[in-house]
């Protein structure tokens, strides 16, 4: 497992190593002790979690105030723009937004740190993504803001009219959001 940097230097992307023979192929998708090497964070990963979507459907932006949780996703089938947006007023990325695409084919994770918001949109006719977290799920700490808050500005895979929950249809922006110290 190696880790690539991206925009916003506390969100990695990881790219395992792949084994392969004639049977096939193995590889790690998670490693406690590579993961601490990676992040320098000694994480206990409390719930995983496994949805399966359709095309044009986009998740999020999710978060946990009071709860946060760190989320570390992958793709089983299919492929998604995995998105996370620094939420942590006192940081120097506050407001910013970092995208990858995550495919059952390029086999990388985000690992989108707590204090993030987190979406994602299906790219492919459908696709399971899993995703580990570090807290468990707490809907009465749960928040969402809107996919395209202009404030934001994610520039989603063009082409989209997603297809959202009703509790992402209904969602504010960042400007009047509870966001983390
Ligand atoms: C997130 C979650 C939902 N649920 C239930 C509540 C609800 O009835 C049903 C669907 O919930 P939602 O509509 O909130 O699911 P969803 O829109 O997929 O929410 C998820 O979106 C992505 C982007 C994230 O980052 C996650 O943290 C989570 O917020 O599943 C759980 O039981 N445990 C959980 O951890």
């Amino acid at each position: 497992m190696k880790a690539v940097a991206t925009d916003i230097p506390e969100v990695l992307i990881f790219q395992p190593q792949i084994f392969s023979d004639a049977r096939g192929l193995f590889w790690e998708s998670f490693n406690e002790r590579r993961f601490f090497e990676l992040t320098g964070i000694k994480t206990a990963f409390v719930q995983d979690n496994h949805t399966k979507s359709v095309k044009d459907s986009l998740r999020g932006l999710h978060y946990q105030l009071h709860q946060p949780q760190g989320k570390l996703v992958r793709v089983v089938s299919g492929e998604i723009f995995d998105v996370a947006v620094d939420l942590r007023k006192s940081s120097p990325t506050f407001g910013r937004w970092v995208g990858a695409v995550l495919s059952a084919e390029n086999r990388q994770q985000m690992w989108v740190p707590a204090g993030f918001a987190h979406g994602f949109v299906v790219q492919s006719e459908s696709a399971e993504i899993l995703y580990k977290v570090t807290d468990f799920y707490a809907p009465e700490y749960e928040r969402t803001i809107r996919w395209n808050d202009p404030s934001i500005g994610i520039e989603w895979p063009i082409g989209i009219s997603p297809l959202l929950s009703a509790k992402d249809q209904a969602a504010g922006s960042l400007t009047n959001a509870e966001v983390f110290a």
